[in-house]
């Protein structure tokens, strides 16, 4: 298993670029299942989470060609296989957005429950209550599910909880529906409007997509169409969150503050200068951060995705931070590895309050999750002396070419077998 090490204490300095968001390039790889019809797409990340649904769609019957560094082209006309296996869904929750594209052009879909993931129960109940207001029948059964109907039926579905896989899942499944659909209490997250553009280029009529009511008209079939995968505004956060600890000065291109405003804030709150440009962004951390409170929430307020990278900077910031999560019931992990580098950190239910420390030390810690193995090397980058990530499989999900990346940014990191 793979291991990252790193030696830490230089603050960060250069520029890097950005890769595609995994977010947006996960539902979008399914709305391939959509049409029968080349789809032509951009800016796609080199992760394992792509690789997994790659695979899942070719083994569905998608023929996959590469085209260029970061573009593929999938074409699924001879799609004739609408299952998705345990074993390609197990590592990764996003293959249930393979579901409502399924189900829409296929009549049929057969799905295996994706694997519990170490953050939460995450169910998909409510993809499975909208599936069926949109008249699927669907059964759970010996951990597949199971969703059939001749053509779905446009439909009022109005969701318990704001839930971004499933509101795309059920956006993919209205566009090719008999009628008009009504997603209410939908999530307004950047990568569902990505989603939304993709499936209005390829004829697909949508409007509401970044609000909480989104209505698609079903249309009889979609097209072929040509799209670029909006940049990581998860993986742009994290840099920053990095330079910022680190004392750094960074500069990150081909990515855009557009929709981290949240984030941005509270990286100025920190006492760091942003200045953003057009198609980047750039960040001066002050000589000592200063805490910042904050509460996980929907966007476009502030995104669990980046709480345990602002854990690990409120680890060595000026004060006292709360930190609250809303969104999964069991997202502190990384609190216990942080602790194992010598931050203070006290979990009291959803809430975390992290006194800052003067300094970090390095050790041996285990990644738990993607957004807390990005937080233990943040601090890993802190830290004096080596600290050793291990099972970094994890960051492998979501971070392209981390350690290059880091090392660009002038860091002491290395990939260990
Ligand atoms: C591939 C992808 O885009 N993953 C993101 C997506 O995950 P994902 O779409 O899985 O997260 P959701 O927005 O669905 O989850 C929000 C909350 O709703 C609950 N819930 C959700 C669906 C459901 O049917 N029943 C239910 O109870 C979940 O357990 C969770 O507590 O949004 C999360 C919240 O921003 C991010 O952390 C993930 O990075
Ligand atoms: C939790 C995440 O991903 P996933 O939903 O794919 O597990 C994430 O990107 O932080």
């Amino acid at each position: 298993m793979d291991k990252l090490i790193i030696t830490g204490g230089m603050p960060l300095a250069g520029e890097v670029a950005v890769s595609g968001a995994k977010n947006a390039a996960l539902p979008i790889l399914c709305a391939s299942l959509l049409t029968a019809e080349p789809l032509q797409l951009t800016n796609l990340p080199h992760l394992n989470d792509i690789s997994t649904m790659l695979r899942l769609l070719a083994q569905m019957g998608v023929e996959v060609t590469l085209d260029g560094p970061a573009g593929l082209v999938l074409d699924a006309k001879g799609l004739n296989n609408p299952l998705a296996p345990y074993d390609l869904v197990k590592t990764m929750r996003a293959s249930i957005l393979v579901l409502g594209p399924l189900v829409a052009r296929c009549g049929e879909a057969r799905v295996s429950l994706p694997g519990g993931c170490a953050i939460g129960a995450r169910p998909v109940d409510q993809h499975i209550k909208g599936l069926q207001a949109m008249g699927a029948e669907v059964t759970v059964e010996a951990g597949y599910v199971h969703a059939k109907a001749k053509r779905l039926k446009g439909a009022r579905i109005c969701t318990d909880m704001v839930t971004v896989t499933g509101t795309e899942n059920l956006m993919m499944a209205a566009v090719l529906a008999d009628g008009e659909t009504i997603i209410e209490n939908a999530a307004r997250e950047p990568e569902v409007v990505d989603l939304a553009n993709c499936l209005v280029a390829m004829g697909a009529h949508i409007s509401g997509a970044g609000t909480d009511v989104i209505r698609i008209r079903g249309v009889e079939r979609l097209s072929g169409a040509a799209h670029r995968i909006m940049p990581d505004r998860i993986e742009t956060g994290t840099y920053l969150c990095a330079a910022a600890a680190t004392g750094g000065e960074v500069r990150l291109t081909q990515t855009s503050a557009a929709y981290l405003d949240a984030v941005v804030d509270k990286l100025m709150d920190a006492g760091c200068d942003i200045v953003t440009e057009r198609d980047a962004i750039r960040l001066k951390a002050p000589q000592r951060l200063k805490a910042v409170s904050l509460r996980t929430a929907p966007y476009p307020a502030f995104p669990t995705d980046m709480q345990a990278q602002f854990m690990a900077i409120n680890a060595v910031a000026d004060g006292v931070a709360t930190i609250r999560e809303t969104i999964f019931e069991n997202r502190f992990m990384h609190a216990n590895e942080l602790m194992r580098l010598g931050a203070d950190i006290q979990i009291e239910g959803s809430n975390a309050i992290v006194r800052g420390v003067d300094r970090l030390e390095g050790a041996t810690v285990m990644a738990t999750d993607l957004r807390a193995s990005a937080s233990l090397v943040i601090a890993g980058l802190v830290a004096q002396g080596e600290t050793t990530i291990d099972r970094i499989y994890h960051l492998d999900r979501g971070y392209e070419r981390i350690e290059e990346k880091l090392a660009k940014l002038g860091a002491r990191v290395r990939r260990a077998h």
